[in-house]
């Protein structure tokens, strides 16, 4: 208990129960509780584990920005589908975190990210998904499976040259249990890696309270496609006509053979791969959620967007990059739902990596650091009226040209962990919400209310619950 006890000059924050601590934060209304009691910089702590949440934009960035809260938590290490559990981009640390980030950013950017030829890439799922929606016919449906398939085939084409039907059922097996883990995942789920002594209950206990086996399951899915994908890659590989990302790394593992100093190993690239499919597909099919979401909420800004594309596009020619200047809405829409949805509530988290002096609080090493995404999205302080969707805000007085953020704006997260699919996602968001917007009216059914619709979260995900919604097609 004399162990647990808050150190001095800890950041202030809620009573602890001995022992226990109290239960991890998942929402962001409990976030929001925290910071109107205690300020921008709160300590709460669950088990053997102490974290920092940060509130507040400036003191957000400038943490995330400091080398010694820039690796992830050691229980990351716990997901890993590497066999030495170091490498990888979102769970690793130190050399083997920056040869991996440095491998993946300069293969993205040799693979198009930015680049006019993955706008073709991106393009040719857009058509697909208008195609896929036109099947309907107008009937209402919940969020189409399309959504993750059209995200995940952009970033498996980059990693492993694999593109999926849009209603492929190895897809939709391939996230069925995910999807049920994600849906049943509660602030229980995670207690035993902050209270280890958990892990000693019963295996039984520990399916029904913290969801074990399905966890299991998930990783060992996961695991299944990142393997069948990396030893195809290595029967077929072929020096000279590298594919892929896959590829890229397989042509640097084997010039590297022999060094023992080398970090280019099969399990690392498991767990880039792991990485790159999960975190590049699962945001972006949440996003398109939100914009159709958001489209079907507000269909003033549905029309102005359309009056904005009709202008510049004709025939069934698709909207490109190079008409962004031409469609300032369509950005400011597609990066107000970026903030309004805030759909990554928090952080992904960091730890300190040694005892560290951070405004005027003591943050010992091995606490949690982590910048509320969702808080900093709605901080008066950076946002007129924050609860307002409003997508004006990021255009000029002409509302002819669209502005960026300067302050207040998190959904990349910040720092030397900054997402590496930023591009992507921006390319991808803004690709596929003027496809959306183009080819359809997106409309509740008749007679129903959207304006209370429940936001739920998914493993730490904000996103609309399902709600039935029409895509009828435009003239
Ligand atoms: C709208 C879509 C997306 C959102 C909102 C998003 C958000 C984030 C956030 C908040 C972080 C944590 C950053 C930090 O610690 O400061 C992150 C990290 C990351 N993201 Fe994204 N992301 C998106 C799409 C993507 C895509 C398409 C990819 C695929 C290339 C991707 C790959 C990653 C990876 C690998 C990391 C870990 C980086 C590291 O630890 O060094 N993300 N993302």
């Amino acid at each position: 208990v004399l162990r647990d006890r808050r150190p001095r000059n800890c950041p202030p924050g809620p009573v602890e129960i001995p022992f226990f601590g109290r239960l991890p934060i998942l929402d962001e209304e409990s976030g929001e509780r925290l910071r109107k009691i205690y300020g921008d910089i709160v300590s709460h702590r669950t088990g053997s584990i102490r974290k920092v949440y940060l509130f507040d934009y400036e003191t957000a960035k400038e943490a995330m920005a400091k080398v010694e809260f820039s690796n992830r938590p050691d229980f990351f290490s716990a997901f890993s589908v590497d066999d030495q559990k170091v490498g990888g981009l979102l769970s690793s640390n130190g050399a083997h975190w920056q040869h991996d980030r440095r491998f993946v950013l300069r293969n993205l950017r040799n693979l198009g990210m930015g680049k006019s030829y993955l706008e073709e890439a991106i393009n040719i799922e857009a058509k697909a998904l208008v195609e896929d929606l036109k099947k309907y016919g107008g009937e209402a449906i919940n969020y189409p499976d399309s959504f993750r398939t059209v995200a995940l085939n952009i970033i498996w084409q980059m990693v492993a040259s694999t593109r999926y039907d849009l209603r492929s059922d190895e897809v939709k097996a391939i996230y069925s249990i995910t999807k049920d883990f994600q849906k049943n995942f509660s602030p229980l789920t995670f207690l035993p890696m902050f209270i280890p002594a958990l892990n000693h209950l019963p295996k039984s206990v520990k399916n029904l309270i913290f969801m074990e086996d399905q966890l299991e399951r998930c990783i060992e899915e996961i695991e299944k496609v990142v393997n069948g994908a990396v030893d195809k890659h290595l029967e077929d590989y072929d020096p000279d006509n590298p594919r892929d990302l896959i590829d890229e790394y397989i042509k640097d593992m084997k010039e590297n053979e022999g060094d023992d100093n080398s970090l280019f190993r099969r399990g690392a690239l498991n767990q880039i791969v792991n990485d790159l499919f999960f975190a590049g597909s699962d945001t972006v099919n949440h996003m398109l959620k939100w914009v159709a979401y958001l489209l079907a909420r507000y269909p003033e800004y549905a029309t102005r967007m359309q009056q904005q594309i009709d202008a510049v596009v004709s025939g069934d020619r698709m909207v490109s990059l190079d008409d962004k200047p031409s469609l300032p809405l369509v950005e400011a829409f597609t990066v107000e739902a970026l903030r309004y949805s805030s759909m990554v509530v928090y952080n992904v988290e960091r730890t300190a990596t040694r005892d560290t002096n951070f405004k005027g609080y003591f943050i010992p090493k091995g606490t949690t650091v982590q910048a509320a995404n969702y808080s900093i999205h709605h901080d008066p302080r950076y946002w007129d009226d924050p609860h307002k969707f409003y997508p004006e805000r990021f255009l000029d007085d002409s509302a002819t040209k669209y502005t960026a953020p300067k302050q207040g704006f998190f959904a990349f997260g910040s720092g030397r962990r900054q997402c590496v699919g930023e591009l992507l996602a921006r390319m991808e968001l803004f690709l596929f919400t003027a496809a959306i917007v183009q080819h359809f009216d997106v409309r509740p059914p008749h007679g129903v209310d959207i304006t209370t619709t429940a936001i739920v979260n998914l493993a730490g995900a904000r996103v609309p619950a399902d709600k039935k919604l029409a895509y009828r097609p435009r003239d």
